[in-house]
């Protein structure tokens, strides 16, 4: 490990300020661009990992963060770029995306659009490390950015919107009726405003009873024992209320985002849609209610058997939700005027580019929130050209992107 100055030229996917030294790029979190600081470099293969010593000259677009929990002792690894201005967050998205496509599409694209909402408390979910003291007392907290153990005491998050803290602090004031073991996980989530939580963890929960009455405001409590399935412990909500693990972490971006999917499929005049990582069925549902015959695929049979609630008034045209891995599934139900994409970060099987290249659509919307793996399945698909590309900035603070493609067959 050896102290070296660094001049920081730009940020990496991973949200790291890069530079280079001595033919090694360096990666370095908490740096920005124009940044020159002093880092502890050490090599793991052909790369350079920094840790931040100091900075010796602040980069233009280096702001202090405002989260008291960013910066030393709590490190916080919630959020990656506080210390960066909001506008060359942004920028910095949207050359990612079009780095992405160059070095792994090995495909130009225009800098694209970046759509964006209110930057701070836009979180309507909330996961959190719980831990038990030797006192016997609980807290929560998130980790720090260089060492997953380090689990700090949460006092705010600037990010997270204030029903889902309010949650929290419900939670905890219960903590006592906990199961009784050293660590467990929570996530709470407000879901048309008002909170559920997601217990993981433990084996026993002696205490189920006295903790939900403790927390009387909570409208599910979800728990997903140590090695078992996620059920339902207490539901005190309407009829017919998706489940917590369906809400969207920023639903106005997302309804945003949404909202031009629709529009774009049904610009195509579709009548077979297939809308491949279907989730709660949130797309679905919309196109189905014009008329055009969808298949919602999903792997998740609670989030199915919700979408399948939404389309069973459109049953007699034929549209429905399948529990199932689209790659298993999707050339059975292959000719469609548009397939929707909407996969988790890995992006999509190989079986699934393949699958629609021997059956092509009018068009492919795919809706991503990893740049490398949309730029990989993009560059499975030759012969499709990107007709249009836009970011949607979900996460505001952390690296994180969200990118809606549209591809259509080149023509011959
Ligand atoms: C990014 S979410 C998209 C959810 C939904 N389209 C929406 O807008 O809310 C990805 C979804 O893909 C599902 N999933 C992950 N791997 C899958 C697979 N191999 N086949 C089908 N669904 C999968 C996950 O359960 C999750 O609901």
């Amino acid at each position: 490990m050896t102290l070296t100055t660094l001049d920081i030229a730009s940020i990496s996917a991973g949200g790291d300020g890069v530079a280079r030294h001595d033919g090694l790029v360096v990666f370095t979190p908490r740096t920005a661009p124009g940044d020159r600081v002093v880092a502890e470099v050490s090599v793991q293969g052909r790369v350079g990992r920094g840790r931040l010593v100091r900075v010796e000259r602040e980069g233009s677009v280096r702001i202090p963060a405002r989260c008291a929990h960013y910066e030393a002792p709590d490190r916080c690894g919630g959020c990656q770029w506080q210390h960066v201005d909001i506008a060359a967050q942004r920028d910095a998205k949207r050359a990612m995306l079009r780095d992405a496509f160059q070095r792994i599409g090995k495909r130009e694209i225009p800098l694209p659009a970046m759509h964006a909402g209110e930057p701070w408390r836009y979180r309507r979910s909330l996961t959190l490390a719980m831990r038990k003291r030797a006192s016997g007392e609980w807290y929560a907290g998130l980790r720090a950015f260089d060492d997953p153990e380090d689990v700090f005491e949460l006092e705010d998050c600037l990010i997270t919107a204030e029903p889902v803290l309010a949650g929290w602090r419900e939670v905890m004031a219960a903590a006592v009726h906990l199961p009784d073991e050293p660590r467990l996980r929570g996530t709470v989530r407000v879901i048309q405003d008002r909170p559920h939580f997601v217990l993981e963890g433990g084996k026993e929960w002696s205490e189920l009873s006295a903790f939900l009455d403790a927390v009387p405001t909570l409208a599910a409590v979800w728990w997903q024992a140590e090695g078992k399935r996620r059920r339902l412990v207490a539901d005190r909500r309407p009829a017919n209320e998706p489940g917590a693990s369906f809400a969207q972490v920023n639903p106005e971006m997302a309804e945003a985002l949404h909202a031009v999917v629709v529009q774009r499929v049904m610009a195509h005049a579709p009548q077979r849609v297939i809308d491949a990582f279907s989730g709660a069925g949130d797309t679905a549902a919309a196109i189905a209610a014009q008329g055009v015959r969808v298949v919602a695929i999903e792997a998740d049979e609670d989030a199915t058997a919700y979408a399948a609630t939404r389309l069973a008034t459109r049953l007699a045209n034929g549209s429905r939700a399948i529990a199932a891995r689209v790659e298993d599934v999707l050339p059975a139900h292959l000719p469609a005027d548009v397939v929707i994409l909407n996969p988790p970060r890995s992006g999509v099987d190989a079986k699934v580019t393949a699958a629609l290249l021997k059956s092509p659509p009018k068009a492919i919307i795919y809706v991503s929130c990893d740049p490398a793996t949309l730029a990989r399945d993009v560059s499975r698909l030759p012969g499709w050209a990107v007709q249009h590309i836009e970011c949607y900035d979900l996460f505001p603070q952390t690296a994180h992107v969200e990118t809606l493609c549209e591809l259509r067959p080149e023509s011959p």
